[in-house]
């Protein structure tokens, strides 16, 4: 069945790009494009060649795809998209560029990116979601996608944060908030056409230019501001009983702290913390995973993907603790309790995304493989 249908699609879409496809893959114009001006340049091209064959063969306003890309053309436009939309050559006569700029302005401007277990799997446009979601970098809500394996596109399902009020717009993030603010600004305007005034892009507004972060070799100033970090995000120091702000933190950061939104500050402390949870010392990964909590408690609502990710990191590491030669029998103790409260916020968190299609892998399985080894 499924092979009678790709048989099908290739007759009616496929053989109009692929002959010419190698071609243009390799042309220095295709690899002038940046990563996801490629994904978008198949996409559209794609989705022009369906125009093509459709409009082509079959006119009749009840065929299903000219319906599908009648919604399409409905949504909403880019008002001044990219002047060259990038395409890849094709099997037929160039389309007329009305119809290229028509397609165009509505793609980017309605894309979604599709993520499992948040790595990036592709683009994909969801015409109700693309209506009724607008962005925020500080959202009450997250889109997870499910993907079947039955040969259907992945889909979207929208999961609020929090409680969301009786007429309080429902947002989400169409990319991951902890980006630079100069970077979160361009993606809005390039892609999207409009101006992020949420609280995050209000707040990063006012703080720029930002100030450098401590330095790897001024240990003692980066410990004073990691420690900083931890007073401002957790009411106290033990982790076993760390839990989510009642409050935002935005409006209480203080000058000092400011530079957690340099460029270079998260993903220098990612990497810290990755290298030591995964080489040792454990308990540097713990200082460096804590100051990145704090961060990302900082930066993005409770509940969100990214710190649930982050939780389930910090419950292994702090387990991966109890069993190594680093710690005392009553440190064990303690290091099981701040394990098991890292896992719960973990858990609750993930449980927010869902499966997003993994069968006995993924941050599931994993909370559920270190949940059975500390009740052992
Ligand atoms: C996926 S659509 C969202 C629904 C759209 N507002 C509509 O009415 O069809 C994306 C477009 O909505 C607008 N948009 C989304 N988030 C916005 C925001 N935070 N501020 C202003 N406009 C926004 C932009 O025009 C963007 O290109």
């Amino acid at each position: 069945m499924q092979r009678a249908g790709q048989s099908a699609h290739w007759k009616t879409v496929h053989r109009h790009m692929c002959k010419t496809l190698n071609k243009s893959l390799s042309s220095s114009s295709f690899q002038g494009l940046m990563q996801h001006e490629r994904l978008d340049a198949l996409l559209l091209s794609h989705l022009l060649a369906t125009h093509h064959k459709f409009l082509k063969n079959s006119p009749s306003p009840k065929n299903e795809k000219l319906e599908l890309l009648d919604v399409f053309l409905d949504l909403l436009p880019h008002d001044q998209p990219p002047a060259t939309p990038p395409v890849v050559e094709m099997n037929f006569a160039r389309f007329p560029q009305n119809t290229v700029d028509a397609i165009y302005s509505r793609f980017s401007n309605n894309n979604f990116v599709i993520h499992s277990h948040l790595d990036q799997v592709g683009h994909g446009i969801f015409p109700l979601a693309s209506r009724l979601f607008n962005h925020s970098c500080a959202p009450n809500a997250i889109m997870a996608f499910t993907f079947e394996d039955n040969g259907q596109p992945p889909r979207m399902l929208v999961r609020a944060l929090r409680d969301i009020k009786d007429g309080e717009e429902i947002t989400v993030p169409y990319f991951d908030p902890a980006l630079p603010y100069q970077r979160r600004q361009e993606i809005c305007q390039f892609s999207y056409g409009f101006v992020c005034r949420c609280p995050l892009c209000e707040f990063s507004k006012r703080i720029v230019p930002i100030s450098e972060p401590p330095k790897d070799e001024d240990k003692e100033e980066q410990a004073t501001f990691e420690r900083l970090l931890c007073q401002l995000a957790f009411s106290n120091s033990n982790s076993a009983t760390i839990d989510w702000p009642r409050a935002p933190l935005l409006p209480s950061l203080p000058g000092q702290l400011t530079p957690i939104f340099h460029e270079d500050y998260l993903p220098r402390l990612s990497k810290r913390f990755r290298d030591a949870a995964h080489d040792g010392p454990y308990d540097l990964a713990l200082t460096k995973g804590m100051a990145l909590l704090a961060a990302y408690m900082i930066i993005y609502p409770p509940y969100y993907p990214q710190t649930g990710t982050h939780l389930l990191e910090l419950a292994k590491t702090a387990w991966n603790m109890t069993i190594s030669d680093q710690v005392t029998k009553e440190g064990e103790a303690d290091m099981l309790k701040s394990s098991r409260r890292f896992l719960e916020l973990a858990s609750q968190t993930l449980a927010i995304l869902g499966k997003e299609g993994d069968e006995g892998y993924g941050p599931a399985a994993d909370c559920a493989a270190l949940r059975a080894l500390l009740e052992s």
